[in-house]
């Protein structure tokens, strides 16, 4: 018998489990599909568990800082197993709050793989499920190149299932995931390279932000090798060489890392007896409102091709519910300004322009940047670690709009959320200089800059 629902979710990652809940609340009738793990990418090999592992990173680093602060705790082990054991317990109960959610909110949850069999009709192991609007929430999986010996290699999926510390890695790739499993790994103490093909990673950032990462890379580690584009992996006993394009050879190292991208999971859902569209890359292009091609069917999230970010997963699902379940036909996510925050060592948080997008956007005359440098207390007690935290407005016009805002150092990750808000309501640097400031914190310096 075909069960048929008012939404259907095909992936319970953030998008389908966000938009599934918010269908049902409208009182729907709602229902996600999942292949794998409740939660998705980000819950069971994202976000999650990278930043349980960027926390321990995190505890590492307070070690080093520890004897100034006036503790003789010499450090006697690290527990690799018991790191990931209690990660993986805390991942449990985030599948247990979730379970609970769905059952609060009425959402039946399909286990298996979704394959379309017509617009209106999906299949999970043989049985048939009809839904009136039907959302592609099916993320991504890493990319592996096609190289010789990329087999040996694992990717940010196998960096959460291992069950030792490696005691060298070569992480390969130039992005988030790159930068972030690397500083992880260096500061738990794995001998860790990064290999990047172009001068430097996250070339997409702000200068000021890219720069002041491979500065601090040169002074902590990872040790950074730039121009370095693999060519083949050779195997000798249980270590890996990376023999580069430029003749250059990394390694031996225990383990080699993947983290040159994402691919949609568009592949076997047999979008085509839907007649869904993707592109050359297999994304699933979509109009403002998360519409595909066929009325009816929407994606949100990874397979987008849009910003891969949880939140916006999130936020795209929710608003895509309430705009055909309760009325509000022109609801929508905004994709600017969102802000986002790379756990690398030492955190970035970023939102809106760069200061050269600015320049290209508004012309050099209507920019105006205000920078600036200093030692957070945190470290500035130390003798070792007094690293500079930098810190960068982009404003535009007479008004100085603030069309961007970049920070890296010690608590950039959490001061970021309450400056978006005010960018995403139009604050000018006016504004930020009325604010009195929140003192000793690094976050004051956004208000009083000069
Ligand atoms: C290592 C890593 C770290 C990250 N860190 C962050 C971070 O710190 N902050 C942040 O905001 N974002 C982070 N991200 C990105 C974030 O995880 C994704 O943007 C987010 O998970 C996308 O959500 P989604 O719903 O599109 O897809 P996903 O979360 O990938 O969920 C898709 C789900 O669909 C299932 N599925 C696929 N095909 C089918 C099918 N045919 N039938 C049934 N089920 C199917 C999959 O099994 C999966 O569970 C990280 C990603 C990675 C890989
Ligand atoms: N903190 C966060 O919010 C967070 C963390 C991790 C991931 N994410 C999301 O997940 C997405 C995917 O992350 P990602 O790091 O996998 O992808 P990415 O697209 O950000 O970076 C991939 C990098 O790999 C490089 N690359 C591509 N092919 C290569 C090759 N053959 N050899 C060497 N390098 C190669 C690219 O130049 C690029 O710099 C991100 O864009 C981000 O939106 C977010």
């Amino acid at each position: 018998m075909t069960q048929h629902f008012d939404f259907l979710a095909i992936g319970a990652g953030s998008g389908g489990i966000a938009s599934a809940n918010r269908a049902a609340r409208l009182g729907k009738k709602a229902a996600v599909i999942e292949a794998k793990a409740i939660g998705g990418t980000c819950v069971n090999v994202g976000c999650v568990p990278k930043k349980a592992m960027w926390y321990a990173g995190q505890i590492a680093d307070a070690l080093h800082y520890a004897p100034d602060y006036g503790f003789n705790a010499p450090l006697k082990s690290f527990d690799w197993q018991k790191l990931i054991a209690n990660r993986e317990a805390y991942i449990k109960r985030i599948h247990a709050a979730y379970e609970r959610g769905f059952a609060s909110n009425g959402v039946t949850v399909i286990e298996g793989f979704g394959k379309f069999i017509n617009k209106n009709t999906v299949e999970v192991n043989g049985q048939r499920y009809t839904a009136d609007h039907i959302c592609i929430a099916t993320g991504g999986k890493p990319s592996i190149p096609n190289i010789e010996g990329a087999e040996f290699g694992i990717d940010s999926d196998g960096f959460f299932a291992l069950e030792q510390q490696p005691k060298s890695a070569a992480v390969i790739g130039a992005g988030y995931i790159a930068v972030e499993l690397a500083g992880v790994l260096h500061a738990l103490g794995s001998e860790t390279h990064l290999l990047v093909r172009k001068e430097k990673p996250l070339r997409s950032f702000d200068t000021m932000l890219t720069d002041t990462l491979v500065e601090q890379m040169a002074k902590h580690g990872p040790t950074l090798h730039c121009h370095s584009t693999p060519k083949r992996i050779e195997k000798n006993g249980d270590l890996f060489t990376i023999h580069l394009e430029n003749g250059n050879t990394i390694g031996p190292v225990e383990t080699v890392i993947w983290a040159i991208g994402r691919t949609p999971a568009t592949e076997n859902l047999a979008l085509d007896a839907a007649e869904v569209a993707t592109n050359e890359h297999g994304y699933i292009p979509t109009d403002k409102y998360q519409n595909t091609n066929v009325k009816g069917i929407y994606a949100v999230g990874d397979n987008t091709g849009r910003v891969q970010l949880t939140p916006v997963a999130v936020a795209a699902g929710r608003r895509l519910c309430e705009r055909i379940f309760n009325n509000k036909p022109y609801e929508h996510l905004d994709y600017t300004n969102i802000a986002t925050v790379v756990f690398s060592h030492p955190v970035i948080g970023t939102i809106g322009l760069t200061e050269q997008e600015a320049i290209e956007t508004y012309g050099e005359e209507q920019v105006k940047v205000y920078n600036s440098q200093f030692t957070a207390l945190y470290q500035a007690m130390t003798e070792e670690y007094r690293d500079p935290t930098r810190m960068k407005l982009v404003c535009v016009g007479k008004e100085e709009k603030i069309v961007g805002i970049h920070s890296i150092g010690f608590g950039s990750d959490e001061l970021l959320q309450g400056f978006s808000v005010a960018m995403k309501m139009g604050a000018t640097k006016a504004d930020f200089d009325n604010t009195v400031a929140i003192h000793p914190t690094s976050a004051e310096e956004f208000v009083t800059m000069t």
